[in-house]
């Protein structure tokens, strides 16, 4: 059984469509980054998984069941964009609201994760920090026992050491209970050391899917002289192309095999964000594991 499959998943406003002929699949126990420029259609994707939206066209599976039936909705977790915290409330308000919404509620657990970072649970809500608020929001969500926690840009508006702690904190919960998480961010260097699959959304549309680990042993990034470059080109996947009068520098895709190369390339490995920029800027080039799927 997959964690979450959409299939040829569609929404519109209107007669715009802000997310077409999505299709992925993502396994249990993955840690997913949801990446994509603004506007790209995330929120949209997420509040479709979490069944705050229904779909216009196509259709989207979580946990083996629809989004919005109540057996599936008891076992998602979702943090929304703006936090949904009271700001009126203490902390442990916060907790006693949960306790009373969620039926598998864990209170010892987020009463324990909230002692570790030193947050009182007498303290309103509106008083703490940025940083702290979003990690009450994620005791909160975790204290749900959720077999997958959504998390629509938790990072956003923390400092680089917030964002540091929040994700620890979260891969220490990933660690304990095997969940599904699927987040989305902006910041994909935030997400490089946690998430094990990328989804990529361009433009409503989804452009790279897959294992990260997969998706960074097979592109490579190729620097040599340019005039060399139009007959490589023409032999591998280009994904992203820069050229100077003298020098090309072409992130391409293997898909695993090895061809001998003009030694007068040097070639490295990628990293994630050199990978997400380098589709970002050719919203054509696309890497998907199933292509008929990725069409439906
Ligand atoms: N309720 C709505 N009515 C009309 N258009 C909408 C509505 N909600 C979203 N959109 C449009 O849908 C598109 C996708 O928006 P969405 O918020 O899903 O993108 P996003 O990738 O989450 O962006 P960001 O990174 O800026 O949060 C945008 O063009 C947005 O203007």
């Amino acid at each position: 059984m997959t964690a979450l499959t959409a299939t040829g998943l569609g929404k519109r406003y209107r007669r715009n469509w802000v997310l077409e002929g999505c299709s992925l699949s993502v396994p249990p126990g993955r840690v997913v980054a949801l990446v994509g420029p603004n506007g790209a259609g995330k929120t949209t994707l997420l509040h479709l998984v979490v069944g705050l939206l229904e779909p216009d066209a196509g259709s989207v599976a979580v946990l083996g069941g629809a989004p919005g039936e109540a057996d599936t909705l008891r076992r998602i977790a979702f943090l929304a964009q703006d936090k949904p915290l009271y700001e009126g409330f203490s902390v442990a308000d916060m907790l006693r609201f949960g306790a009373r919404m969620n039926p598998r509620w864990d209170g010892e657990l987020a009463r324990r994760r909230l002692a570790e970072l030193g947050i009182p649970l007498a303290r309103k809500v509106g008083r703490l920090s940025g940083g702290q608020q979003a990690q009450v929001a994620l005791s909160v969500a975790l204290a749900k026992r959720p077999d997958l926690l959504v998390l629509d840009e938790p990072l956003a508006n923390l400092d680089p050491l917030a964002r540091h702690d929040v994700m620890r904190g979260l891969m220490t919960a990933v660690a304990e209970s095997g969940m599904t998480v699927v987040l989305s961010s902006h910041v994909v260097s935030d997400l490089e050391d946690t998430c094990d699959w990328l989804v990529l959304l361009n433009r409503g549309r989804i452009q790279v899917a897959g294992d990260i680990e997969d998706l960074l042993a097979e592109h490579r990034l190729l620097t040599g002289p340019a005039d060399l470059a139009d007959g490589l080109a023409a032999r591998v996947d280009v994904v992203d192309d820069s050229r100077t009068d003298r020098q090309a520098t072409l992130l391409v895709r293997t898909r695993g095999e090895r061809q001998p190369l003009d030694p007068r390339w040097t070639t490295r490995g990628v990293d994630l964000e050199e990978l997400v920029l380098a589709y970002l800027r050719r919203p054509d080039a696309a890497s998907l594991p199933r292509p008929a799927l990725a069409r439906a």
